[in-house]
Formats: C-alpha cells, structure tokens, sequence
C-alpha cells in the first residue's frame, strides 16, 4: 500500500488510514471528548481567520526554517507526542521519528510510547523532544528524566491538561482497551494489562500535580521544560514564573474538556501574557500549511500536529507519516509565497483579519 499517489490533503491520507484500522482503534485515535465540540472548535477557530496577502515582495526565495527552543528545524511544524504509536501501525515510533528526521522536523516522544525512549532515539536523525507525565512515582519521573536526558532529547514537554483522562464517548461506547501487544515500554512492569486506557493512566499518572512540580521539573536536568495544555493567560505567566521556557497553547486535541475554548481562540492571551519571556506553540486541528501561517501570523512560533501524523503512520507507516508531513510544508511554502512572506518571521498580524468569508 502506497499514499505517494499525490495526496493532496492529510485528508487524502486519512480516508486511507480509516481503511487499515479496526473500527475501535480508529475512534480512539480520532475522538475528542463529549460530544466533541472542542474537536470541532479547534478547526473551526482557524476558519474564522482569513488571511490578507501582501503583493510584490520578492519572493524569489523562501526560507521555512526556524529554530525551536534552539534546535534547527527545516519548517515551523512539529509532531506533537501521542500515546502508542504502535496502535496505528507495527512499525511505530521509530518509524515517526525516522519521517520526521527525513523532513528535518522536530518531533515529541510520548511517555506512553510502545517502544523504549532509547530505541526512538536510535532512530533520530532529528530533534526530539520528551513529553512527560508526572508519575505518581516521582522516583520512576525522576528517572525518565535522566533516561531521556542520556538518550539526547532536547527539551522536556510536561502535560497540564490530563491529570486523567477526559470523559471519552466514543471510548466509553466501544469499552476500548489497548490490544495486548500493545504496551507502555517506558514504564516496563509497572503495569497491569486488560484495563481500560483511562484506568491504565490513573494508576500511573498524578492527579495531585501543582505548579511547584515544573519548578521540581526545572531543576532535575539541565534541560528546557515546555508547558504543555496552557489555556489561560495567568497560567501561561505561572509557568514562566516556575522556569518554563516554552508554552504550548493545547486542548490536546479537544480529548479532554468538551467546550474547552479553541487553541487559536486562546493564543492571543497567552502570547501578551508572556511576551518574549517564553516561546509559545500552539496545536489542535492544524491540518493545512494554510493553518501553520495563520498560527504563525498570530504569533507562535510553531504549530505541532497530531492525529494526521498517526494517519500517515496508519495508512503507509515511515513513507505514510512522510507525505503528511511534505503536504505541510509543500503548501506552507506555496501559501507563504503567495502571501508575500519569504521567511517565517515576515508573517505578522496583518496577514489575518478576524471573520470568515462564506
Ligand atoms: C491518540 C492520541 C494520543 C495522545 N497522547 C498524548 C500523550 O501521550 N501526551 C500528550 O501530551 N498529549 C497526547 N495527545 C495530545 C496531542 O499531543 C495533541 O495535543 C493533539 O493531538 C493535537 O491536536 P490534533 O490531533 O487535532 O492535531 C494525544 C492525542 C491523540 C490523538
Ligand atoms: O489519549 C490521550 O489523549 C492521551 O493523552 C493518553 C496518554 C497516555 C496514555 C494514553 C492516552
């Protein structure tokens, strides 16, 4: 099987992901909470921006490439860290990792990966950033930490937004449990099997996480910390006050609170409040190059992705998670030009005006 026959849009590649996973698997990968309203609002946020092209600019060359916490990346998109990879295709998170060192982009390894941190990071040919759950087992923390510290990340990415997991319908109504074959490899015996994703995560995860822990965070390793799941304008300034060099504005993809404000819709906030004291990125229904600009033109640095990653990876593994990622790039660079922007720092708040046009 093989999407190299053009895919035009992650969409293209998506419809042929859907064909290669069970029913219950497929929901689990795509469904957002509730009746996913959040799900939709993320898209619909981008939407609402319509972009104002500046004309005769020379854009004779385009340069894509920004640096991310200081890492050299070809473009401003990134992989956003996603639980078992191995869910969508055998090959993995090594295979996501492989395609995103291919196209020179960064990518975040899950905590909750199915294979080991360090044989991810075999496979690097790219940046990587760790994504972190505080554990209830500080001690376990403590020593992903060093793990992912040895193995070469660059910078630690903990989550805010799940000290459980959100309330799932789809989960629910398919009772979704991981296949056994299927397993957290970075927490290796310290778990159960036959649970339900959500039960398997509370055994693990700590609800009673405070902002004193990314302080706790901060000073375990000589790594940068990125706050991951920041909505609110005071919450993005605590984090910078706890040592937090990076925010990602995330709902994480509309999973955890339905009626959660869209990640586009809360950016703005979040970029006053912190002005240049951190970098802030933002995810949630990023499916265009169209909508990297707008995430640009508003201000972030960089735009991660996530299902369409896990649908590349479905539908043709490495190769599939390849042409996801060029579509982003491909029409990023297109749009750019077309917009009158040779670089990403050319993309400034005249590009947008707030409304739709239908
Ligand atoms: C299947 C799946 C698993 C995820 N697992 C994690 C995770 O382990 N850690 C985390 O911080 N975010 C996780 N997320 C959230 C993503 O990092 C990201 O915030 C979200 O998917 C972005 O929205 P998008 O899917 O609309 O692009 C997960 C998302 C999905 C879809
Ligand atoms: O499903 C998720 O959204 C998620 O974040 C997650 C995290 C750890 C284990 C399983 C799922």
């Amino acid at each position: 099987m093989s999407v190299a026959a053009n895919p035009a849009s992650v969409y293209d590649i998506a419809r042929l992901a859907r064909t290669m996973l069970p029913g219950h698997i497929w929901d689990y990968l795509n469904g957002g909470a509730g009746q996913e309203r959040t799900l939709g609002a993320n898209r619909a946020a981008f939407h609402r921006l319509s972009l104002v092209p500046a004309v005769l600019t020379d854009v004779s060359r385009r340069d894509l490439r920004t640096t991310l916490l200081g890492a050299e990346v070809a473009a401003p998109v990134a992989v956003a860290p996603m639980a078992y990879h191995r869910l969508a295709h055998v090959d993995a998170e090594p295979a996501t990792v492989r395609a995103a060192g291919a196209e020179g982009l960064l990518c975040v390894v899950s905590t909750f990966a199915s294979h080991t941190l360090e044989e991810i990071a075999a496979e690097a040919t790219g940046p990587l950033w760790f994504q972190l759950y505080c554990l209830r087992d500080r001690g376990l923390t403590k020593d992903l930490v060093d793990r992912a510290r040895a193995a070469g990340y660059r910078a630690l990415v903990l989550t805010a937004d799940a000290p459980m997991l959100g309330y799932r319908d789809r989960d629910i109504r398919t009772g979704f449990q991981l296949p056994a074959h299927v397993r957290p490899a970075n927490l290796a015996g310290t778990t159960g099997s036959g649970a339900t994703v959500a039960e398997l995560n509370s055994v693990l995860v700590d609800p009673s996480v405070t902002w004193r822990d990314v302080a706790w965070l901060r000073g375990l390793s000589d790594l940068p910390v990125v706050v991951k799941g920041v909505l609110r304008a005071a919450d993005a300034q605590r984090a910078v006050d706890h040592g937090a060099d990076g925010v990602l504005v995330s709902n994480h993809g509309g999973r955890q609170v339905d009626g959660a404000i869209a990640t586009m819709r809360a950016l703005p906030a979040v970029l006053d409040a912190v002005g240049d004291r951190c970098e802030v990125y933002v995810d949630g229904g990023v499916r265009r190059g169209t909508d990297v600009l707008r995430a640009l033109a508003s201000g972030a640095r960089a735009a991660f992705v996530g299902r369409p990653v896990l649908w590349g990876l479905a539908a043709d593994g490495e190769a599939g998670v390849r042409a996801v990622l060029r579509v982003y790039s491909e029409e990023l660079e297109l749009t750019m030009a077309a917009c009158g922007c040779p670089d990403v720092t050319s993309a400034g708040p005249e590009l947008l005006a707030a409304g739709v046009d239908d």
